[in-house]
This record gives C-alpha cells, structure tokens and sequence, in this order.
C-alpha cells in the first residue's frame, strides 16, 4: 500500500447506535481498492453504508478521505449526505424515471452548478467511455435490468465521486446479466481511483468483484483478508458455511502427529501444522465437503488416517452434486455425485463411515 493510496483512501472508525445494536468498526479502503462487505442478516452492513454516506452520524470515532474529515464528533465536524462526494449505487437503480439517460448522467453535475451544456457534454463521454451512449435518449422505463445497472453506475462514476458505495449492486439481475455485469463492474471499479465498498449477500459476488473482503457480524468485524485467504481460512462458522467448508473448533493435542480433538466431539489428523503451534494451542481445522468419502461398512484397505461414523441427516441436491448433511462427531457435510447416492442409497437415518485424508485437513491458530 503507497503512501498516495492511503492518502486517496478511506479510513473510517465507525462507533454507531441503532436502538439496542452497536456499530463497531474500524475500515481502511486505500484508493483504488475494492472491498467487499459480506455478514449475515442484521450484522449491520447497511448501517455502515448509510453511515459512511452522511445518513448517521457517529457517536464516537472518525471519518476521513483522501485527507478530508467527513465526521468527527470529537471535533464537531459532520459534513452530511450532499457534501459528501459519494458515488450510490442501489440494486433498485434508482434511476430518475422521467428523465432520459443522458440527463440522469448529467444530473450530479448539474446539481453541484455545473452548466446544463457542459454536464451534458460530461455525461455523454462518460456514457462512450462505459459503451451506453446508444441509450442516452432513452428513458429509464425503455431499458433492461442490466442496462438500467450499467447507466446507474455511469451516473454514480460521472458524479466525480471520492468513494463508491454499492448495495448488493447485482442482486436484481437474472443470473446470465449478472454474471455479464459482475466482470464489467470489477474492470470499472478498479479503474476508478478512489476507494469502492461493496455489499453483497452473495459470497462469490465477494470473490470475484473485491480486492478484501471484510466480514461482519452482530456488529463487528470478524474476518478481513483478501478472497483467498477468507476462503481458505474461514475463521467463523458463518464464513465456514457462506465458502461451503466444514469448520471445527479445537485444540491441538499432539503437534507431532497433527493430532486435533474437536470442542464438539471427535478428532482429525492434519498432515502438517503450522510450524511452533504447542501442545494445547485452540486451532481451527477446514475440511472441504469434496473431500471427504461416504462408504458403507468395512473401509478399504489402505484408508485415510480420518475415519468417523454418522448418521445422514438430510440429502440436498446442488447444481452439480449431492450435498450429504451427516450427523456424528464431527457433524460434516459431505458432497457426493449423485450416482453415489444412488448407489449408497443414502437416505436421512442410514449409518455411514466418513473417511478424510489427513493432508485434506487444513489446520491453523484460532484467532
Ligand atoms: N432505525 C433503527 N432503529 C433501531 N434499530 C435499527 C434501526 N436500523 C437498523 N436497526 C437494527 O440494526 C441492526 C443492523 O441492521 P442493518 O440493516 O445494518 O443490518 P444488515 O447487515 O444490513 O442486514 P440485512 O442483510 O438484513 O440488510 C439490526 O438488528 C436492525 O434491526
């Protein structure tokens, strides 16, 4: 991170009440990246957006960007939504039903004083820039869902924003659209200079789109680290679940041989473990539903050094694979093709061995 992009950057210690909820949550976004918020319902992502926006004013902490204070109770400095240059971008759109395209691109312009000639002008380049100028007579009503989000993110950008802030910008597109739009919103966002924040339910639309992701939960932060590392090490049981991995709390009882009992019951052998964990040390171990086998009785010789007994508990059929919900100690979902299952006839109350490869068990300190 250069000093330039910190200085173009976010930095935001958010202290809010809503009621009984608290806020609380330090966000650093450099220039130029983007960040992704994912958390459960009520973890207070929207709340954070809308603080950030100049919707809610802090009780304590900060907000500056690019140098500039936006709110700092402490100092008595709040600067509200329309002094805030902050580029919006909804999953409803938001578009203003009765004026063409080009005039909802001009409209920020316009409405910061710039003449009606050259906020048009500015907008009509920002529509080439983004391909849409074909659309600029066109009226709200007279576009598809994914041109009205194209034209909604041109007004946002043609804005002159210092930060973009999205809300589940793809969450109201057929899957094909959004598929289309996601990777056309990536190149833009990371085109832009300033900081991007982008909310999502969706994990993959985290993945894909943003530089870190930054896990809420009841209020703070859980989890931050770029996709990859989210994804392999998931630290709650909320992120375990949104990457599809099984996650187990436990301790590490004998680091020579990777030996880990679990807090709910049961142990698993990783092959390696971080280097200097000692004995005794809380870990938390991922096991990938892929890699983990269902049998039937007897294993076959030369079996994995993890091996469980359980019970199904229920059968979920996923695009492309059986998902086996399988209850034991550990509890683990499990996938299987479903040939497998017809095989194994594997019903809720069927009696399985699980069997894993110790070097499948991913094994790291607990946070
Ligand atoms: N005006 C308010 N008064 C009291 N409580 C509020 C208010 N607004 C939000 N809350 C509470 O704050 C918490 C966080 O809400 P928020 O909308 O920020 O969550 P979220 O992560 O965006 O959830 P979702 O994914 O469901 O949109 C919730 O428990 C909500 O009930």
């Amino acid at each position: 991170m250069s000093t330039s992009s910190l200085i173009e950057g976010l930095d935001a210690d958010v202290q809010v009440s809503r009621g009984a909820f608290a806020l609380s949550a330090h966000v650093r976004v450099p220039g130029g990246e983007v960040l992704a918020v994912l958390g459960p319902n009520g973890a207070g992502k929207t709340t954070l957006l809308r603080t950030l926006a100049g919707l809610i004013p802090l009780r304590q902490g900060r907000i500056s960007i690019a140098g500039t204070v936006w709110d700092d109770p402490a100092t008595d400095v709040f600067k509200d939504a329309t002094e805030r240059r902050i580029g919006l971008v909804f999953q409803d759109y938001r578009l203003f039903p009765h004026l063409s395209v080009l005039d909802n691109v001009a409209f920020a312009p316009r409405a910061r004083g710039v003449k009606r000639a050259a906020a048009r002008a500015h907008a009509l380049e920002t529509l080439q820039t983004l391909g849409l100028d074909a659309l600029a007579a066109r009226r709200p009503a007279q576009l598809s869902g994914g041109q009205a989000q194209r034209v909604a993110l041109a007004r946002a950008l043609a804005s002159g924003p210092a930060m973009m802030l999205l809300d589940e910008p793809l969450a109201a597109l057929d899957a094909r659209t959004r598929l289309e739009i996601r990777s056309e919103l990536r190149r833009r966002l990371t085109s832009f200079s300033g900081p991007s924040i982008v909310v999502t339910h969706d994990p993959l639309e985290a993945l894909v789109l943003a530089d870190r992701i930054l896990v809420l939960e009841e209020g703070r932060i859980v989890q931050t680290g770029t996709p990859a590392e989210v994804a392999r090490r998931p630290v709650t049981e909320y992120v375990a679940r949104l990457m599809g991995l099984n996650l187990y709390a436990g301790r590490l009882i004998d680091p020579a041989h990777g030996r880990i009992r679990l807090d709910s019951g049961g142990e698993l052998i990783a092959a390696s473990i971080p280097e200097g964990l000692p004995a005794d040390a809380k870990v938390l171990a991922v096991l990938a539903p892929t890699a983990i086998s269902l049998h039937l009785g007897e294993l076959p010789e030369g079996s994995p050094r993890n091996v469980w007994a359980g019970t199904v508990s229920g059968v979920e059929l996923l695009t492309d694979r059986v998902r086996v919900a399988v209850k034991g100690a550990p509890d683990a979902l499990v996938d299987v093709t479903a040939a497998a299952v017809a095989e194994l006839r594997l019903t809720p109350g069927l009696e399985v061995q699980l069997s894993a490869k110790a070097g499948e068990v991913t094994a790291y300190p607990a946070p």
